[in-house]
């Protein structure tokens, strides 16, 4: 058994430490210390990191690289990188790593080498997704695809569609990409209503190929494309591929496993999206584009495997976000980018971060004692400005913030020089919330005295200013990389199993319970509360 977190000197020593700088604020932290912003700076691949508008110091820091140290991660990263079976409570290796190692890497899980099979699967999604673009793929009646439907759910939908969204720039025009997800019959209404089913070709995502969601759209996608073709069921294996890790379930469900591309089990949902997760996206980019989003992720895998632990990003700021999290309780995590491409960012961290870290049960199966992830939130700059920033600003809670921004825009994409009134918010920002604007400096401008307190800016909110030259798929891939292993650094520390997600079945399996409730009238067995809204539900279901 691991020892206690909270018993540790390395723990006891940040608490101490927290103690005393409490009282310390980021405008001192700057006058006093003229090359701060230099030395809290450091680089992976494209992207450029200042942690310098942190409520760190060198001690800080040093305290939590030896909290870090004491906790073992680089010897768990190290095992994760090794293929061995770090995913405890499901007994697997956790390999996200391997779909986007070169050929010539040697990855092995119990004893086999992995990437030659990674790489298996790269080649037939190119040909494939070569042929959808070219239109030498075409439907059954002999048109060529205009449209691709991803369905999917949670890294099976998250993924595909935030990086879809993200490299739009870069996508073939004369097709359209949608992603159905939600079981409300509405999502796939609203995404085929006005598609001709000759041109549609849907891809149905799911790593399982049970979850209810997916299963019942794909389901529906069927009949909508039966019914538009005349029910010719032969026309199923020209507008219908998977992607999976369950080719029985796949050809049970009527899918010819020739047009199935497989991954496996060590490939964790949230963690999918670089592997046949990303068929969609790839038919969209194409395959070189694609490949160039795997070197992104490769290059930030590789400084997170061999960057000194003082330069190592994700470890500075996975430690960084213990630090708020866990001794000054900030309850979230604000990641803001301030691009309109990253607008579905965020909502993939939510997952990314919270699936995995959302955790109170140590690897031992004991209860952990110390708080564990953050909620992720957040949408583009600048909108949120306009909305909510007023609480970072002057609320009562303690909300760092990531800003993620670009010094140039996508080419084409901003004809009329918008580029540097976006970035001048991205850093106007991150300036007011460290620095504020003092009592004295509002009653300079002539203020009435009345309005003072409230025109006061505390200052003092801690960010991340995170930079890259321009968006594009290989800095996608850095992107999100650099996320995966924060959030690996910070399970690690915490104890806790990054890699499951018990927390999701109780709902589904009451879901299912209930279903077939909604329709029967038989009695009900449940709390008082949940028979009393079922029984709401089911007088107006009858009064339609
Ligand atoms: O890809 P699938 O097997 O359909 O799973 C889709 C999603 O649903 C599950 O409930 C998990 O919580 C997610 O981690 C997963 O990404």
């Amino acid at each position: 058994m691991t020892e206690k977190l909270t018993d540790l000197p390395q723990w006891k020593a940040l608490e101490a430490h927290h103690a005393e700088f409490d009282k310390v604020n980021l405008r001192e932290l700057f006058d006093t210390d003229p090359g701060r912003a230099e030395r809290y700076f450091a680089q992976a691949g494209d992207l450029s990191v200042d942690y310098s508008k942190h409520l760190v110091s060198d001690e800080t820091l040093r305290l939590l690289l030896d909290l870090a140290k004491a906790r073992g991660v680089f010897e768990l990263r190290d095992r994760m990188f090794a293929g061995e079976k770090v995913n405890l409570t499901e007994d697997r290796a956790v390999l996200h790593v391997a779909l986007r190692a070169p050929a010539t890497e040697r990855i092995e899980v119990d004893g086999e080498d992995v990437v030659p099979a990674v790489h298996e699967v790269l080649h037939r999604m190119s040909a494939f997704a070569s042929r959808v673009r070219s239109g030498e793929w075409t439907g059954a009646t002999g048109k060529r695809i205009k449209t691709v439907v991803n369905i999917g759910i949670g890294g099976s939908d998250l993924g595909p569609a935030m990086a879809y969204e993200a490299l739009r720039a870069y996508t073939k025009r004369d097709m359209q990409f949608r992603f159905v997800s939600n079981v409300d019959g509405a999502d796939l209404y609203e995404a085929t209503q006005d598609l001709d089913p000759e041109e549609t070709l849907f891809v149905v995502s799911s790593k399982t190929f049970t979850t209810v969601e997916t299963i019942t759209n794909a389901t529906s996608a069927k009949k909508w494309l039966l019914a538009g073709l005349g029910g010719d069921e032969a026309a199923i294996a020209k507008h219908f591929v998977a992607v999976s890790t369950n080719d029985k379930a796949v050809a049970e469900f009527g899918i010819d496993t020739e047009n199935m591309f497989g991954f496996w089990d060590w490939v964790g949902g949230r963690y999918s999206y670089d592997s046949a997760i990303g068929l969609s996206l790839m038919i969209a980019i194409g395959p070189e584009r694609f490949e160039e989003m795997l070197g992104g992720f490769h290059t930030v895998d590789q400084h997170f495997r061999t960057a000194p632990a003082e330069r190592n990003l994700p470890l500075l700021m996975g430690l960084i976000g213990l630090w708020y999290r866990d001794f000054w309780d900030a309850q979230t995590l604000a990641v803001l980018p301030y691009s309109h491409y990253l607008s579905k960012f965020t909502a993939y961290l939510q997952q990314l971060d919270m699936e995995s870290n959302g955790k109170s049960t140590r690897r031992d199966g004991e209860p952990v004692e110390w708080e564990t992830g953050p909620i992720v939130w957040g949408t583009p700059g600048t909108n949120g400005q306009h909305a909510y920033y007023q609480l970072i600003h002057q609320g009562t809670a303690l909300i760092p913030a990531d800003f993620i921004g670009f010094d140039r825009a996508i080419e084409g994409t901003d004809p009329f020089g918008q580029q540097d009134a976006l970035m001048a918010n991205f850093f106007a920002q991150t300036e007011a919330l460290a620095f504020g604007k003092t009592r004295e400096q509002v009653q300079a401008e002539g203020v009435p005295a009345a309005q003072v307190p409230h025109r006061t800016f505390r200052g003092n909110h801690p960010t991340t200013t995170l930079t890259a030259p321009r968006l594009t798929p290989s800095v996608l891939g850095q992107l999100v990389a650099l996320y995966e292993h924060k959030v690996f650094v910070q399970g690690a520390v915490w104890d806790i199993d990054s890699f499951d997600q018990w927390g999701v079945e109780l709902g589904k399996v009451l879901a299912k319970k209930i279903e077939p409730e909604l329709s029967s009238g038989g009695e009900l067995h449940h709390d008082s509360s949940t028979n009393a809204a079922i029984e709401r539900y089911r007088g107006d279901r009858a009064a339609k």
